[in-house]
């Protein structure tokens, strides 16, 4: 849903994006508009492309061709740096510090305010694991250390690759409902996952195979125009209908 003083323009547009991993094309000239204050689900196989688009998006991936642009400037730009959150997949975080430590760390060279370490570390919900060193959590309490990390400095536009993996389904209801939140704030949130149940929880939806976009639209208008019951066989009829060389289905909105 937008939000209406979430500021002009999409939060992220990409233009013929184009991109070359390990000599092979890897995102086939990729136009999207991705609106403010949204959740959109970014879905597709493994290998597709999803990581790559998202490295594009932060401005880390080298490409070979078309524009990124990211809250109105070019991906990448320094301006952005206080302005994009990224969590990679696998989660980045000190070991031997605590996890107050670590925020702590992360929000002094982000200069972020003071109170934001344990700001974000309610928000993601390791309240009584502050003092805890980072390597020996769980996965999933070390992957939300990372989000936390992301949150500092409360960023407009957050990149999630595949934050709910290896979460417990009570700890994924928690972490959408934080997305959730986070975007009615007017935050825009771009979220990974292969898993299609997450699908209904966004706003919109990427959907993507072999670095091209399939789908993007609302999951109602996805269910609609393919008359699937679910994300799932919405995925695989449009996957059936779909010439694996052809451009962007439009379904329609
Ligand atoms: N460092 C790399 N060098 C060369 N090719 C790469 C590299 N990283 C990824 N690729 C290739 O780029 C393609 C897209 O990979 P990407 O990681 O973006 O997919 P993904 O959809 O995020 O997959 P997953 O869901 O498994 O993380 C794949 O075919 C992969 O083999």
């Amino acid at each position: 849903m937008m939000n209406s003083e979430a500021g002009p323009g999409p939060a992220i547009r990409t233009a013929g994006l184009t991109v070359v991993r390990g000599g092979r094309p890897v995102l086939h000239g990729l136009d999207l508009e991705i609106p403010r204050g949204s959740v959109t689900g970014l879905l597709g196989p493994s290998g597709c492309g999803k990581t790559t688009l998202l490295r594009s998006v932060v401005g880390v991936q080298r490409t070979a061709g078309g524009t990124v642009e990211v809250l109105g400037r070019p991906a990448g730009d320094a301006a952005l740096r206080h302005r994009v959150g990224y969590v990679t997949q696998a989660p980045s975080v000190y070991a031997d510090l605590t996890v107050t430590e670590n925020l702590a760390y992360f929000a002094a060279v982000l200069g972020a305010p003071k109170g934001d370490p344990d700001r974000v570390i309610r928000q993601v919900g390791l309240t009584g694991h502050e003092n805890d060193p980072a390597g020996r959590l769980s996965g999933g309490q070390r992957a939300r250390v990372s989000l936390a990390a992301a949150l500092l400095g409360a960023p407009e536009l957050l990149v999630l690759d595949e934050p709910t993996v290896g979460l417990d389904p009570v700890l994924r209801q928690d972490l959408w409902q934080l997305f959730r939140g986070l975007a009615e704030e007017g935050a825009t949130l771009l979220v990974s996952s292969h898993v299609m149940d997450e699908a209904t929880r966004c706003d919109r939806l990427l959907l993507m195979r072999d670095g091209r976009l399939l789908a993007h639209d609302t999951p109602a208008a996805l269910l609609a125009a393919t008359g699937a019951a679910d994300i799932d066989s919405a995925f695989l009829r449009l996957v059936e209908d779909t010439p694996r060389t052809a451009d962007t289905v439009e379904t329609g909105r």
